[in-house]
């Protein structure tokens, strides 16, 4: 009996002798592998995607308090890995230092295209570069910059008028819509040299573009809630039937702009009257006359710009109402950059406001950047690249699939039936409004950013090929590891130097325009137009809420719109 007990002690203590001695060499061996590798120190996964849809209304804050808790973390779908950042390095190592790992991929193409066409907002890779390449040489010109600053004061002194007019007409003055009108009339004559003045309406067909434009801009962002689109585009109903005649009305009016200039520029090639500054007219001087790259590359622009600034500036008068002392603070800078003595007209005042006095403006420059903090025009940026899984395995409501696979002949055969059939249409009508239901569940589907191969992020955390990753600006703007403790109070002199001097942060902290190669290429220009905007309104008026006992909260989508508009009093400054 004592044999057989001394003996199970002994290979009970060298088998725990063995144990020991594997995970003391394996201990070892890892704090060796940390040297040369980041350990990995993160709880891999912070909950699933249908935690996302259940915050749908609130997701930017709730992207925040899983940013709180987990700097990067994984959410889990049933059809991919989506990974969040909002580390500073991890960003960084994203848009700059492994770019070529991440692209945008064909999610967005998808969804842009018919609106879009091949512009640098939807495309990758060599597409990407050549308009990069030709449309940073433009934007850096001091002829752009000159033409456009006109177009910025004009249309700030005209958007006064209008809201002056509101003020005295109207219960409240909708300074969102008219930001709108404001942003889509200036980049439209930066890009196109024509005024389609929708502030006022004056011309009926610049109205039908604007309309078309806005409509088609909504029902392009209604893509990424409603994955039911491709069904719809296919039958040519509902949001896409919609779509497509809105396309149509844009489509006849630029293609109509582009062939009158073309004509006329090679009828009279050596007219000095024919040299314009406006986008098109500078690519038609160097020769680019592909009318199809000029419109998706131009209307790109328009949409890049015209959403952003209306939403940011929109966001800044309602925290100038909110901290009326800073819009006091702001209005006397803007008054001593001006040196304005006398009354002047709105365009008289305008007019001063040139670059010189814009320099000046540095307490503005913080504000506006500060509320771009808290409020970033595009909340969520999302990454893709071609990705390890099919397209057409991945987007079964799609009828673009390989037809060789069964799910796509299902459809195909679905779609073949004679949709004017009643019962067939019903039927049709009840998927598409359940795939609607489902709209967030159906965008994993289909195939945002995603990393083209298993990668390390500086912060040890692991992506694996097919992984979605995004940063999260609007969390990003929030975090208190990265903006100290009064991360959320809106406080623009923390972007001041004791000499009142406005101060850069690294893009890979502030990351409202992006970082990296693909950093956005009208920054410069939106804020000069957004100073210009800002400066004019300012100079004249005092806003206060509507409603100050109202929440104003955003609307969940691709840009940070504020819900319902924003509905102020203006008065009008005396002396
Ligand atoms: C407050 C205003 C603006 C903000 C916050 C902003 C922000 C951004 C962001 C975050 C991106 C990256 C989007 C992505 O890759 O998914 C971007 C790209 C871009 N932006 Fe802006 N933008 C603003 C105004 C403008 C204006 C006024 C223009 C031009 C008139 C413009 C032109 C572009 C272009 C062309 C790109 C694409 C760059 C590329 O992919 O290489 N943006 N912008």
């Amino acid at each position: 009996m004592d044999y057989f007990r001394n003996t199970f002690y002994f290979a009970f203590s060298a088998i725990l002798v063995l144990i020991l001695g594997v995970l003391f060499s394996r201990r070892r061996q890892l704090s060796n592998d940390d040297k040369v590798k980041r350990k990995k120190r993160y709880h891999p996964v912070a909950g699933t995607m249908f935690s996302q849809l259940l915050n749908f209304n609130t997701l930017w804050d709730y992207m925040t308090d899983q940013c709180c808790r987990y700097k990067t973390y994984r959410l889990l779908s049933p059809f991919r890995s989506e990974v969040y950042t909002s580390d500073p390095a991890n960003v960084e190592y994203i848009l700059k230092t492994n770019f070529q790992n991440y692209g945008k991929g064909s999610y967005n193409y998808n969804n842009l295209k018919d609106l879009l066409g091949d512009g640098i907002f939807t495309v990758d890779g060599d597409k990407w570069r050549h308009q990069r390449k030709t449309s940073s040489y433009e934007f850096s010109t001091g002829v752009l910059r000159k033409f456009s600053s006109v177009v910025f004061q004009k249309n700030a002194a005209k958007l006064a008028r209008v809201v002056s007019e509101d003020a005295n007409s109207k219960p409240t003055v909708d300074i969102f819509d008219l930001f709108l009108k404001a942003t889509l009339d200036s980049t439209f004559q930066v890009g196109f040299g024509i005024q389609l003045d929708s502030m006022c309406g004056s011309s009926d067909e610049g109205t039908l573009f604007a309309n078309a434009f806005d409509d088609s801009s909504e029902m392009t962002a209604w893509r990424y809630v409603d994955a039911s689109w491709t069904i719809k585009r296919f039958l040519n109903i509902g949001s896409e039937a919609k779509l497509k005649k809105n396309v149509k009305v844009i489509d006849e009016f630029v293609y109509k702009l582009i062939h009158t200039k073309i004509d006329l520029m090679s009828n009279s090639p050596n007219d000095a009257s024919m040299k314009k500054d406006d986008i098109l007219s500078r690519f038609l001087a160097s020769n680019v006359t592909d009318p199809k790259y000029l419109r998706d590359i131009i209307l790109n622009f328009i949409i890049a710009g015209r959403d952003t600034t209306a939403a940011t500036l929109s966001w800044f008068l309602y925290m100038l109402c909110k901290h009326p002392h800073i819009q006091v603070t702001v209005a006397q800078e803007v008054r001593e950059a001006t040196r304005v003595k006398d009354n002047l007209s709105f365009e008289e005042f305008a007019a001063l406001v040139t670059e010189e006095a814009l320099e000046k403006m540095q307490y503005l420059h913080a504000a506006i950047t500060e509320t771009l903090r808290l409020h970033p025009a595009v909340p969520m940026v999302i990454f893709a690249a071609i990705s390890f899984i099919k397209h057409n395995k991945t987007c079964f409501c799609s009828y673009k699939f390989d037809s060789s696979t069964h799910l796509s002949e299902f459809h195909w055969s679905m779609f073949d039936v004679n949709h004017q059939h009643r019962t067939v249409q019903k039927l049709l009508l009840f998927l598409i409004e359940f795939a609607k239901t489902l709209g967030i569940v159906f965008l994993a589907l289909q195939d945002p950013k995603i990393c083209f191969s298993d990668d390390t992020l500086p912060d040890g955390f692991d992506v694996k090929k097919g992984d979605m990753v995004a940063y999260v600006p609007y969390a990003m703007g929030r975090m208190k590891f990265i903006w100290g403790d009064d991360a959320e109070v809106y406080r623009p002199e923390r972007w001041l130097n004791k000499d009142g001097v406005f101060q850069n942060e690294s893009p890979f902290k502030f990351t409202a325009f992006q970082a990296g190669p693909r950093i956005c290429l009208g920054k410069e220009f939106a804020y000069r137009q957004m100073k210009i905007f800002s400066a004019v309104l300012l100079q004249f008026f005092t806003f206060k809420l509507a409603d100050e006992t109202k929440v104003v909260n955003y609307r969940t989508m691709i840009n940070l719109h504020i819900k319902g508009g924003l509905h102020l009093h203006a008065f009008l400054r005396t002396g």
